[in-house]
């Protein structure tokens, strides 16, 4: 979702480190040159005269005032004195004089004695002891934001033991399979090196954000009871040069010296981004890089010693970081499928009190594209949902309540919409969904809001598949494509204009009738040539034209083609069935939201189609056998009347979010992508 690899680490408010050092040293030179200038113009103003001289002046009435120290006498002479002037300071060397206070008195000069000689004492300080205090700090302050330069302990996260098993994380049956196997070379490295066999060094776990790509590590280290070493390649983006590499450095040293053990290196990309590549390297990174690849080579795994690393973007990794002998394993961390999903819902429920009405499958059904993070949440956030409608056990409205929550964000009560917002939004809204009605291939519609979310959306239509697809044909993916048009050609239609809102279902769009002409082989005027690979399954990477320009030109208008043809398609549907596009979207603008079931009733009605007798939805289906056995349970108790379920009435089977959403992780696009590629090998 909003998860995106955060490389940089800028913009955290405080000032950067090497900007507050220089500060201090300007402080420091500015003070000691102001120090020195003083004493120099001190040293200048200061004029000693002799005492007989002094005392001339006395009885000539010439001296104001004197002040008396230890080791001098200074003179303050008259203003209409000859020898008077404002930047020098007289002074005499006090002698045997026992007489000098009379004399002084006489004279009527103001006397003054100072014990201690202050302002030499303040100079000494200054001049001394305070650049020696700053010096002090400075290097106190520089030795503590190294970091341990030099020192072998920079910080390093670990934990001893991370609690976590494979069975703590769910789906990813791949994954831990080939995960199992390394758990073995920790718990006994010989058993491997007696035959011969040398132990992989480094696996690299590969998938989207959310994953449980850091969980699974953690498993590792649980299963083989070995310490954790975690280190994030975005740590490093902070550092100063030479840091990254000291810190990899003391980590490998810290890790060998508690081997066995599994060291971890989320986000590699960051610092494993291919030398001289684009994006420009800079030399720290490239340091980090070669400190690490001559850690990985020279690190003895036979002690049982693995490096995990993490990424999102295997494509910009270094070629040097999967050679033999560094990560050369790759495991696949995938979004996971239905199945996956459930058995991500249930480990996070398992310390969750549900009550009976709760389907877990069916909101895994719901939830397609989501990942393991995703789920996680989902449940978390029903939790609070009951508890804050003071049930003390969750039940399925809650889950699909925080299904929205996480794929398309909060209710956003104090963002009012204006009254011809609010109708350009519903039409735009029962556009989608009655396309999708109205052409069989796609799926019914589940429930459709104008209430504003946090994440962006201003409205958006739920979608109920029956099942999980993972295999679409040309005719599905062309409704799928109307679908998606559906809502600008209501605008277009209904105001003859449209609007801005329209842009990510445009974005979508255009994506898959791209896909279909480069990577499904579904248009005609290509066939099956393979026009296109995409770069990076696992974030919404670019697409890699595998063809001349002239060709991407050829692609670009049949992609045109194909875009036109369907926005025509969803125009003359919605012409067509202008009255009922018209009565649902009053109906929805009156009531904000309308449930599948209201919108299927005013649609029969209008096209004068019986409503169907016993056709009910999975979820409905589920719904009236529990009424039955709630029924059932409360005449076998003699207990009558207490209807539990009121609350799910709303919310029958399984939905697909759907809409105008920047963020949500696309589903039926990207499955069907990925899903297709499967196919393909
Ligand atoms: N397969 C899974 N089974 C159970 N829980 C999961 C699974 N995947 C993710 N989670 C939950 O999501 C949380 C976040 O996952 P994790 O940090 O491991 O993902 P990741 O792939 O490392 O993500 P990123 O790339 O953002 O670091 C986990 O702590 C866990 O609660
Ligand atoms: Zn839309």
């Amino acid at each position: 979702m909003d998860k995106k690899t955060n490389n940089g680490s800028e913009g955290n408010g405080k000032l950067p480190k090497g900007q507050l050092l220089l500060i201090l040293i300007a402080v420091l030179v500015t003070l000691f040159s102001a120090n020195l200038m003083r004493s120099y113009m001190m040293s200048k103003s200061q004029k000693e005269i002799s005492y007989d001289a002094f005392i001339r002046d006395v009885d000539d009435g010439q001296i104001e005032s004197v002040t008396v120290r230890s080791t001098q006498i200074q003179l303050q002479y008259k203003k209409d004195s000859e020898k008077y002037n404002p930047v020098i300071q007289y002074y005499t060397i006090p002698m045997n004089d026992l007489q000098l206070t009379d004399r002084l008195y006489e004279h009527g000069v103001k006397m003054k004695r100072e014990l201690q000689d202050t302002t030499a004492m303040i100079e000494t300080i200054i001049n001394l002891i305070f650049p020696i205090a700053l010096f002090a700090m400075l290097m106190f302050f520089m030795s503590k934001r190294m970091g341990g330069v030099g020192k072998s302990t920079a910080k390093v996260y670990m934990e001893k033991e991370t609690g976590v098993t494979f069975a703590d994380v769910a789906g990813e049956d791949e994954a831990k399979e080939s995960l199992v196997e390394l758990v073995d070379f920790l718990h006994n490295p010989a058993k491997y090196t007696k035959i011969g066999a040398k132990l992989p060094k480094g696996a690299l776990l590969v998938g989207p954000p959310g994953t449980g790509k850091t969980l699974l590590a953690k498993a590792v280290a649980g299963e083989a009871k070995v310490p954790f070493y975690f280190l994030s390649g975005s740590d490093f983006m902070e550092l100063y040069v030479g840091v990254g590499a000291s810190r990899v450095r003391s980590l490998f040293k810290q890790a060998q010296q508690t081997a066995p053990c599994i060291i971890f290196i989320d986000e590699i990309d960051s610092i494993g981004r291919s030398r001289g590549g684009y994006g420009g390297s800079d030399s720290e990174q490239q340091q980090t890089l070669n400190q690490m690849l001559s850690e990985m080579d020279g690190m003895d795994s036979s002690k049982g010693l693995l490096v995990l690393a993490a990424t999102n973007r295997p494509e910009v990794l270094d070629p040097a970081l999967l050679r033999p002998g560094r990560f050369d394993r790759r495991v696949i961390v995938d979004k996971p499928d239905l199945k996956g999903r459930t058995e991500i819902l249930q480990v996070h429920a398992k310390n969750v009190s549900l009550d009976e009405t709760v389907d877990l499958p069916a909101i895994a059904l719901a939830t397609s594209g989501a990942v393991g993070s995703d789920l996680a949440n989902m449940i978390n956030e029903a939790a609070i949902l009951a508890v804050k409608n003071g049930r003390n056990a969750v039940c399925q409205k809650d889950l699909f309540e925080a299904v929205e929550v996480v794929l398309v964000g909060k209710e956003k009560k104090d963002r009012v919409l204006s009254r011809e917002e609010r109708r350009i939004v519903s039409y735009h809204e029962v556009g989608h969904a009655l396309v999708s009605a109205l052409q069989k291939d796609a799926e019914p519609v589940q429930k459709i809001t104008i209430v504003p979310r946090t994440m962006g959306a201003l409205g958006y239509v739920m979608h109920v598949p029956e099942e999980e697809k993972y295999l679409n044909s040309k005719k599905e993916i062309q409704a799928m494509l109307v679908g998606y048009l559906g809502g600008r050609a209501a605008e277009e239609i209904v105001f003859d204009s449209v609007t801005t809102g329209a842009s990510n279902d445009i974005e979508q769009a255009t994506k898959l009738a791209r896909a279909m002409v480069t990577q499904y082989g579904m248009s005609e005027k290509f066939g099956l040539m393979g026009l296109a690979s995409q770069e990076n399954r696992y974030l919404d990477g670019r697409v890699v034209m595998n063809c001349g320009d002239a060709t991407v030109a050829e692609v670009d208008k049949e992609v045109m083609r194909i875009l036109d043809e369907a926005y025509e398609e969803a125009k003359r549907l919605l012409r067509e069935n202008r009255d009922v596009m018209d009565q649902i979207a009053e109906f929805l603008i009156e009531k904000e939201t309308i449930t599948g079931k209201e919108f299927m009733q005013i649609f029969r009605r209008c096209k004068g189609i019986p409503e169907p007798e016993n056709q009910l939805t999975p979820a409905e289906k589920l719904e009236q056998e529990t009424e039955k056995e709630i029924a059932k349970q409360n005449a076998e108790t003699e207990l009558a009347g207490q209807n539990q379920n009121e609350e799910m009435q709303e919310f029958p089977s399984a939905q697909d979010v759907n809409g105008d959403v920047q963020d949500v992780p696309k589903s039926e696009e990207e499955e069907t992508k990925h899903q297709t590629n499967l196919e393909e090998d």
